[in-house]
């Protein structure tokens, strides 16, 4: 076991904050261990430290880089993990309290409530054996353009996931994002075509962030939008690149995309009142932002900021791991295929477990 490894271990046992991470196509392990077990919120952007935000609310928990150890390693791919076979079980209760909810989402769209809102939902699933440093180890060799993490606070319980989506990520004043929705599974197929639909639940999410984005950045680009795999998934993406106007524009871009329409929905206030009414559970920190903020801690330069939204992840709570999965829903949504497309996102998790 490595020094990062024995460090989680003793952190764990001593109930102490800590966060794993490992970035898109990197071959570091970053390890922040908190020397305390204080839960600390974020009071202005300018803080240096990794965030761990919530769908809803303004406290947002943050490991502050002053009060942490900083380990850095390398990946050496020494395991070798088969990938579990996953196979369809359907809980008949859940999709049919889950297909109620896309009905009355796409009801309040017929209406004019909103153009399009994300519905989630939680799954269970009984953990026989659970080892951190192996589900770690899984997520980076199954998933290597993904944001994998491993965040434990003693206040907040422990979080893993590997997300495909950056939220935003800022080097002085270069800032980039992504729009990334519509979702099929990936067969053997490499050319995937997509359903006007898909195109639509997409469109929006670019038009939400590029919207959102217009007073506070100048020279903005927008790429084609294209097809890109996450695990056993393809979505649509779009590459959103500017300039900020100014450093201090950091918070108000921030507030003002999160959490996007990749997750909410379009407009962004009315969408998230029907989630917080309807969905009948907290998605405590799915759907969140997560990341270093103000600092990049394998190199220590400041002034970069680099967030993803906390996507294809679960909670880790006694034997049993909770997986959070949601789909974006339009008017054209059918609520049965909406059900499957979360049971296709949960295999993200069920593959390491
Ligand atoms: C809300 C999730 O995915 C979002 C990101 C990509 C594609 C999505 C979709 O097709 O609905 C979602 O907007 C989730 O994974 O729980």
């Amino acid at each position: 076991m490595t020094d990062l490894f024995i460090k989680v271990r003793t952190h764990q046992e001593q109930q102490l904050p800590f966060v794993l991470y490992a970035k898109p196509n990197s071959d570091k392990m970053i390890g922040l261990f908190q020397k305390n077990d204080h839960l600390y919120f974020l009071e202005d952007f300018a803080m240096k430290g990794f965030v761990f935000a919530p769908f809803d609310g303004d406290l947002m928990p943050y490991i502050p880089q002053k009060q942490s150890d900083v380990y850095v390693e390398t990946i050496v791919e020494t395991d070798y993990f088969i990938a579990k076979e996953v196979l369809p079980e359907i809980d008949e209760t859940a999709k049919i309290i889950f297909e109620n909810l896309v009905k009355r989402g796409v009801e309040a769209i017929n209406k004019g409530t909103f153009k399009k809102v994300v519905l989630s939902r939680k799954e269970e699933v009984l953990l026989r054996q659970f080892d951190i440093e192996t589900v770690f180890k899984k997520l980076i060799s199954f998933y290597p353009t993904a944001f994998k993490y491993c965040f434990f606070h003693p206040k907040i319980g422990m979080w893993m996931g590997a997300t495909p989506e950056q939220f935003l990520k800022i080097n002085q004043r270069a800032l980039q994002t992504v729009a990334l929705a519509g979702t099929q599974i990936a067969t053997t197929a490499e050319n995937v075509s997509w359903s006007e639909k898909e195109i639509e639940e997409q469109r929006l999410v670019t038009e939400f962030i590029t919207t959102g984005l217009q007073s506070k950045v100048s020279e903005m680009t927008v790429s084609s939008p294209y097809s890109i795999k996450a695990g056993n998934l393809w979505h649509i993406k779009t590459d959103i690149t500017a300039i900020v106007k100014s450093k201090k524009a950091k918070g108000e871009i921030i507030k003002t995309l999160h959490p996007t329409s990749a997750v909410c929905g379009l407009p962004k206030e009315s969408a998230k009142a029907f989630i917080l009414k309807n969905e009948n559970y907290d998605r405590e920190y799915y759907s969140g932002f997560l990341g270093e903020l103000n600092i990049d801690f394998a190199t220590f330069r400041t002034e970069q900021t680099d967030l993803f939204v906390n996507l294809r992840c679960m909670k880790i709570v006694g034997d049993m791991a909770q997986l959070f999965i949601g789909c974006g829903i339009t008017k054209d949504s059918v609520p049965a295929d909406e059900f499957t497309e979360t049971g296709n996102k949960s295999i993200t998790m069920k593959k390491v477990l």
